[in-house]
């Protein structure tokens, strides 16, 4: 089966089961997409994009933005970002408090949100908030190839609104003597960052990168370096969904990460990036139907990362 077959195949199955899981309301503008949403799409490192169903509506990449807030900030702070900021797995859900004050501060990875937080202070650096989130909007313009990706100013204001348990845990940060710049100037490039819009189709184009070495091979342009890119995946693969992350590993063996508006974005190191999204969730916050159309899509190709079938490029 070719890969375009693939992706169309794979949609067709599990489209009598949209709408299963339960769509995040924590953030009350998410509550209100409809849940019957589902969209595949796969981008291949020779530039080819093959997509199904819903895949080129926009919707919330929520903690997807953290993969590429955290190859940007490993580019302004190079590995002093891993004093402040472990590699750990947490075992713990995305938005515990519970290890930070054992550990001093220092968040288990830069995938759950206390971690998330201190990668986006030090993306921040020494620019204001807008300059920091211009910077990242231009890049994914770039890496997604369309100029009117953006963030939902709706979406960010709800999520601000409701954001007691992300201050709670930037306060306790900051109590720490861990960010270097105040409290809701982080907070405001945090939530606008999860606020970003974008398509299965232009999350896979935008992460290519991670599959191949740092770069984008389609448009030539450099994201981060080939060993940072590994570990990103590596990250991924064992922080990506959390307290779902070894499940995700054991069904699908892709790296992956989660967002709460429903999306995964996956990478296949050599091959691949794939996006997926529907926004029923599980109890860690990843999509039902989007972790099940991967582990479909893994099966039939047979690039699960851990396949002895797997092939060096
Ligand atoms: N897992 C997620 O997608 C969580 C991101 C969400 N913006 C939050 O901070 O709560």
């Amino acid at each position: 089966m070719d890969l375009g077959a693939i992706v169309t195949e794979t949609w067709k199955e599990l489209a009598d089961e949209r709408g299963s899981g339960n769509p995040a309301r924590y953030i009350p503008a998410l509550a209100s997409v409809d849940p019957r949403k589902f969209g595949i799409a796969l981008a291949t490192k020779e530039g080819e994009v093959f997509c199904a169903g819903d895949a080129d509506e926009a919707f919330s990449i929520q903690s997807i933005s953290k993969v590429f807030a955290l190859a940007l900030a490993l580019e302004r702070q190079g590995a002093a970002l891993w004093d402040v900021v472990g590699r750990e797995p947490s075992g713990d859900a995305f938005n515990s408090i519970v290890q930070l004050e054992r550990e001093k501060g220092i968040p288990r990875n830069p995938f759950i949100n206390s971690g998330a937080i201190i990668t986006t202070d030090r993306f921040i650096d020494d620019r204001t908030p807008d300059e920091a989130v211009d910077d990242l909007l231009g890049r994914l313009r770039r890496m997604g190839r369309d100029d009117t990706i953006s963030f939902d100013p709706e979406v960010a204001r709800s999520e601000s609104e409701t954001g007691s348990r992300n201050r709670s845990l930037a306060w306790f940060l900051a109590d720490f003597g861990r960010l270097i710049n105040p409290v809701e100037d982080v907070l405001s490039v945090y939530f606008r960052q999860c606020a970003l819009s974008m398509s299965c189709r232009q999350l896979a184009e935008s992460a290519l990168f991670l599959a191949v070495d740092g770069t984008d091979p389609v448009t030539g342009q450099r994201m981060c370096s080939a060993s940072r890119a590994r570990r990103i995946n590596a990250l991924m693969l064992m922080c990506g969904h959390y307290d779902n992350s070894g499940q995700f590993a054991f069904e699908v063996g892709f790296p992956g990460k989660s967002g709460v508006g429903g999306g995964i974005l996956a990478s296949v190191p050599g091959r691949a990036a794939i996006a997926v999204w529907s926004p029923g969730l599980n109890r860690a916050g990843t999509s039902l139907l989007g972790a099940k159309a991967l582990a479909s899509i893994a099966l039939k190709t047979g690039w699960s990362i851990f396949s002895g079938q797997w092939t060096e490029p």
